[in-house]
């Protein structure tokens, strides 16, 4: 980090009215540096700094560093006046397809900093727009999630751009299963403002359970948002959200993330009520999820081995299933993800002025959350235990190969299988297909979820639901996912709550790229 020598700087424009509109974005220094607000980066004039921003062959830094350099403003961390009297802007240097390196620009100020501090809260606001500043973080990291090495990601990856952009952080290294949920039932709401696991899906889905078990879970699921870190195999909350399953990239998506509304699932079976945020399979990805737990030092990859290991079995799962299906056509379905994408207001949570709802009064339980409610909204289809309602589709299954209902687009990285789920549409998307077709068609099906072509094959029924009850029939045993999490083989019910929970997203929806030709259709 090179320092230039302490002198007043001069602020372009402040003492020629005429051409401050176009120049005030700019601070000059001496020996021709300057620093300017353009668009939507710094520009960055000092040769002195810009010799981490020469171009690179094979990963080695060549030639003469540029003159000037941009950092894009969404890179940029923190900027501020020190105390001691000088500018620092912190910023994240991309240094691959895959990591981000902390830069620091320094320049101390002589006495005219006035100018200064304002130039620089206007970075800030640039840099972060509507995202709320250093956010105060629950972090939870589970070492054995993935192929391991959540605690080094989270060190080296991680915690530096957090420590930059001058988060508040309170890190816990999960001992065991479940902690994750009791952390969360007991969190004080008023000094975080996110809960982040380091970790697979399977925490985050933990710590949802836990602010579900709370006697406040309706305020809590509002308040506290969710974000993740990418440590584990599918990824998927951090594909989804973040647009990315590299950990430092999830980083900087989480720093500059906006708080979003997103729906939630209740599942009931037997006699308990839990929640889903992500999926509940039932057939052979449920199989390739659950059955290849042997395989995790694999990373993603042991989802593509299971698949390829179980495609050529023509395993049937003969089932019920009861929908109360809200879209069936795949056109009103596109039609439906366009109006989302383009006309939804209802994208952004509010920061926490005045948004917070009073706390809803219950019994707080330790055990298993209980089917009466316990400040979760009441279910408004009844419970596994009840008769179905007369208005949903029933039907029965015989040659059922997999059943996949999901509330995001992507399940894993290159696995976009619910192309037209939206953050908060109040719908879940159901796509289902038979089992006894060739192995052939299997994986032409299975590799169009890569194409993203997925959608619109004719082997797959694609749905919009509110709410559905699944039951198993004639088999003994088999695998149930919710989540990932390994459950019963029993029945189950399902309903989806319109924007129950907060998540920071990158851009206050999913970042996956929708149904083929979406922005084309009759809305
Ligand atoms: N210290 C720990 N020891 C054992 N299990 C743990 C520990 N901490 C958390 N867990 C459990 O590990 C399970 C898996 O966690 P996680 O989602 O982080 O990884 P994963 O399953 O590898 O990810 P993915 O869902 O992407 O495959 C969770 O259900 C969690 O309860």
């Amino acid at each position: 980090m090179a320092m230039a020598e302490p002198v007043p700087v001069h602020v372009a424009g402040s003492s020629a009215p005429e051409t401050q509109s176009a120049a005030s974005n700019v601070l000059l220094f001496p020996r021709g540096v300057s620093l300017a607000l353009a668009g939507d980066s710094l520009v960055v004039k000092d040769r002195t700094q810009a010799r981490c921003h020469r171009s690179k062959l094979c990963g080695i830094s060549v030639g003469d560093p540029p003159a000037e350099f941009s950092v894009p403003f969404y890179n940029v961390l923190w900027t501020e006046v020190t105390d001691t009297g000088s500018l620092t802007i912190d910023y994240a240097l991309a240094i691959s397809k895959k990591h981000f390196r902390i830069c620091t620009l320094t320049y101390p100020l002589g006495e005219q900093t006035s100018e200064v501090v304002k130039w620089s809260n206007t970075l800030l606001m640039r840099a972060y727009g509507p995202a709320q500043r250093r956010k105060r973080a629950k972090v939870l990291v589970n070492p054995y999630s993935g192929p391991g090495g959540a605690d080094k990601i989270w060190e080296h990856e991680v915690k530096p751009l957090f420590e930059a952009a001058r988060m508040s952080l309170d890190v816990v290294r999960t001992k065991f299963s479940g902690e994750a949920v009791g952390i969360c039932e007991n969190l004080d709401l008023d000094s975080y403002d996110v809960v982040i696991p380091c970790s697979g899906d399977g925490l985050p889905y933990e710590c949802i359970n836990g602010l579900g078990k709370r006697s406040d879970a309706r305020k809590a699921l509002r308040q506290l948002a969710i974000a993740h870190i990418p440590c584990g195999s599918g990824n998927a909350m951090s594909c989804n959200l973040n647009g990315t399953h590299r950990p430092s990239i999830a980083a900087l998506a989480i720093i500059k993330g906006v708080r979003t509304p997103f729906d939630l699932m209740s599942i009931t079976q037997g006699n308990t009520r839990t929640l889903s945020f992500l999926s509940q399979s039932v057939g052979i990805i449920a199989e390739c999820d659950l059955g290849t737990e042997h395989l995790r030092w694999l990373g993603a990859a042991r989802f593509h081995v299971g698949l390829a290991q179980r495609v050529f079995s023509k395993k049937l799962y003969p089932c019920d299933i009861s929908m109360k299906v809200e879209m069936s056509e795949k056109t009103d379905i596109k039609a439906h993800y366009k109006r989302e994408r383009t006309e939804s207001v209802y994208t952004m949570r509010k920061e926490k002025d005045g948004e917070r709802e009073a706390s809803l009064t219950g019994e707080s339980t330790t055990t298993e959350s209980t089917i009466t409610g316990d400040g979760l909204p009441p279910l408004k289809f009844g419970t596994i235990n009840d008769k179905v309602p007369d208005d949903w589709e029933t039907a029965s299954y015989d040659r059922l190969g997999n059943f996949y209902c999901g509330n995001m687009a992507w399940m894993a990285p290159d696995a976009n299988f619910f192309t037209a789920a939206c953050p908060n549409d109040g719908l879940m998307d159901v796509v289902f297909n038979d089992g006894d077709i060739s192995a052939a068609k299997y994986v032409e099906l299975l590799t169009s979820v890569e194409t993203g072509h997925f959608f619109d094959n004719p082997h797959v029924t694609y749905r919009k639901v509110s709410a559905y009850r699944f039951t198993p029939r004639n088999q003994e045993d088999g695998y149930i996912s919710i989540d990932g999490e390994h459950v019963p083989f029993e029945p189950f019910q399902v309903e989806i709550h319109q924007g129950l929970g907060t998540v920071l997203s990158r851009n206050g929806k999913y970042e996956a790229a929708g149904p083929l030709g979406w922005e084309k259709a009759n809305v």
